[in-house]
């Protein structure tokens, strides 16, 4: 980016895909305001310019990065609002903030996941929660885990917003040396289908923890596709391309990759773990946990035909055994 004057980020969240994210932007003409609520993990980026905890090998470019655990300070006079923390700590991190802090600013959801319990999309809760306009705001989407990030091995991102200028605005700040990120407008289908495949991912581990099969995984997989597509059709039929890198990149990398957190979660359930030691285990947050409740909330006037999603539901929430949901899931699949 050649612009002369940097532009103003506010970064908000401590994980890894925060710490992606400030990578990434560091690459161009940004300053970064980084809010962490963990006030150790702060003084120790201040001191040693590397996230300690998530991604320690991420060097952090002190002349463009300031850390922040003042939620205040750090979104005070950014152009950009960029929220990366699961989507269940989302309203904890903001707390505090009004619509009048968000004036004139574009707030970017990194978040792959809903808000629990009122089962809403992060956008739609920016909207309503702090009067952003729709076209103001965009989700960051496509197959591109942090820790690949973090080795600049060459990935791909999709911004979706309703509004085009800004969908371009976030894909030329977050295209970089080893990411190229491009606009999409279809802000709804991406989010959902973001949220969706880390239930599918949690399936795939479940699956391969319980023993099964690449062949298996890979039917799975495809069964999955037709069920997110009478999904999302259903809620927001619009033209669109399931197969891009957006939606079915972002399922595969997922399902695939053993770096996602949904899929090492639900590999640790397969194995017999209870959710609580899974979640013990790991030190990461895997939002399809969470987000399975709420499509399945969501889907009970639809009653759209959703047998992946209902197993995992089943087996988190109603203590249904892996085994047997899988054995069911193995009949009904072709
Ligand atoms: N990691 C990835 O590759 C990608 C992640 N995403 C999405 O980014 C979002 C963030 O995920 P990610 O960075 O991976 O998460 P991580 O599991 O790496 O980090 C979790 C973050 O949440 C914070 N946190 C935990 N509990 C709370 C709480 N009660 N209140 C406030 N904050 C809390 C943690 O803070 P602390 O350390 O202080 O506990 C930490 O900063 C998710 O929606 C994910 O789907 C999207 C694309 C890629
Ligand atoms: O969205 C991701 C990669 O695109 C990250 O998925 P996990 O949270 O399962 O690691």
């Amino acid at each position: 980016m050649k612009n002369a004057t940097p532009i103003r980020i506010a970064m908000i969240g401590g994980g890894s895909w925060a710490t992606a994210l400030v990578k990434i932007l560091s690459e161009n003409n940004v300053t970064i305001r980084w809010w962490l609520r963990n006030e150790v993990d702060a003084a120790h980026i201040k001191r040693f310019n590397r996230n300690k905890s998530y991604l320690s090998d991420v060097q952090i470019n002190p002349r463009k990065v300031k850390v922040t655990t003042k939620i205040r300070e750090a979104i005070r006079d950014a152009d950009y609002v960029i929220l990366a923390v699961p989507a269940a700590f989302v309203s904890d991190a903001l707390l505090g903030l009004t619509p009048a802090h968000f004036t004139g600013k574009l707030v970017v959801s990194a978040i792959k996941g809903m808000i629990p319990n009122i089962n809403q999309l992060v956008t739609d809760w920016v909207e309503a929660k702090f009067a952003v306009p729709k076209d103001h705001i965009s989700c960051i989407a496509g197959p591109c885990h942090a820790e690949e990030v973090a080795l600049e091995k060459q990935s791909y991102l999709t911004i979706a917003s309703t509004g085009a200028a800004c969908a371009e605005a976030v894909s030329a700040l977050l295209t970089c040396r080893f990411v190229k990120a491009s606009p999409i407008n279809d802000l709804y289908g991406v989010e959902y289908c973001a949220v969706m495949k880390n239930i599918i991912a949690l399936a795939c581990g479940i699956t391969h923890g319980l023993g099964y099969g690449d062949n298996f995984q890979a039917v799975l997989v495809s069964n999955a596709t037709q069920e997110i597509r009478r999904f999302v059709d259903t809620l927001f039929p619009v033209a669109r391309d399931l197969s891009q890198s957006a939606y079915l990149g972002d399922l595969l990398v997922t399902c695939y990759s053993p770096f996602s957190r949904n899929r090492t979660f639900g590999n640790l359930i397969g194995r017999g773990y209870t959710i609580q030691s899974a979640q013990m285990e790991m030190n990461m947050i895997a939002e399809g946990y969470y987000a399975v409740r709420s499509i399945y909330a969501i889907n009970e006037p639809h009653q759209v035909p959703m047998p992946i999603v209902s197993a995992v539901y089943r087996i988190l929430y109603e203590g249904a055994s892996p085994g047997a949901e899988m054995n069911a899931l193995k009949r009904e699949m072709r």
